[in-house]
């Protein structure tokens, strides 16, 4: 084979590979690469792996699966997953930030931020602020499909909740970019008390854990939170 026709050959397979973008994401990670969730795989892994919180299990199938399968959402999906520490919530963010993107938490669309870690000095808020929305808004404009975990966020100042408030509304979009697609998970403490009072109430009257249902929780949940001097 001629030099310059191998030459040509390989430059057109390479243009096609890049061109085409499912080619390409067969071989690297793609932002589109999983619009599409498995239900059934988001479901056998929370029931593979995750014990105790059939509140959760529930609640973030039915809320991811049917947000990766809306074509045009209106707002961007927002879980708040409360509970005492070692309870799952890390754990269950890894398996939903898996069943969307094969990197999990390494991945590229995959937004780690832990309060005490990231945003430490409260001096430093106004920083924060903007690096945290210039942040957001730059991955976001990336990928709509980005996923941000917010760690600790009974720890994060009022004023940085404050700053991420916009990008969970229902706007068609801020500054020119649409974050109706995006996935916001923020991880708390405020309100673990309650919740265990819940359960050990219905374990006293011996009913079955499985017995508690969102509403049971919800009332408390919502007070107890607000009543977190950070209001989450
Ligand atoms: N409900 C659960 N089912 C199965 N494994 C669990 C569960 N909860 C915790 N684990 C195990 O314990 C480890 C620690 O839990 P995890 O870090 O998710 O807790 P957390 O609720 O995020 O705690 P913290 O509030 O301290 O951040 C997990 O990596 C997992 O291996």
């Amino acid at each position: 084979v001629e030099p310059i026709s191998l030459g040509l050959a390989l430059a057109g397979v390479l243009t096609g590979y890049i061109s085409y973008p499912r080619l390409y994401c067969l071989f690297a990670e793609c932002c589109s690469q999983k619009q599409s969730l498995s239900r059934d795989a988001l479901q056998k892994d929370l029931d593979s792996k995750l014990f105790g919180q059939h509140l959760a299990k529930k609640v973030i199938l039915n809320a991811v699966s049917g947000f990766i399968s809306n074509p045009k959402p209106k707002k961007p999906l927002t879980l708040s997953l409360h509970g005492w520490t070692g309870t799952g919530k890390n754990f269950v963010s890894k398996i939903i930030a898996e069943n969307i993107y094969e990197g999990g938490l390494n991945s590229d669309y995959v937004h780690l931020f832990v309060a005490t870690l990231h945003f430490p000095h409260v001096s430093n808020i106004t920083l924060y602020k903007d690096q945290l929305q210039s942040w957001i808004r730059g991955n976001v404009s990336a990928c709509a499909r980005s996923i941000f975990i917010f760690d600790e966020m009974d720890k994060m100042h009022a004023g940085l909740i404050d700053a991420i408030k916009p990008y969970l509304d229902y706007y068609d979009n801020l500054d020119g970019v649409s974050y109706q697609k995006a996935i916001f998970v923020f991880l708390s403490n405020a309100g673990a008390e309650r919740i265990t009072d819940v359960a050990l109430d219905f374990w006293r009257s011996g009913k079955q854990r499985e017995e508690i249902k969102l509403r049971d929780m919800e009332h408390a949940l919502s007070v107890s939170a607000f009543n977190n001097k950070n209001r989450i």
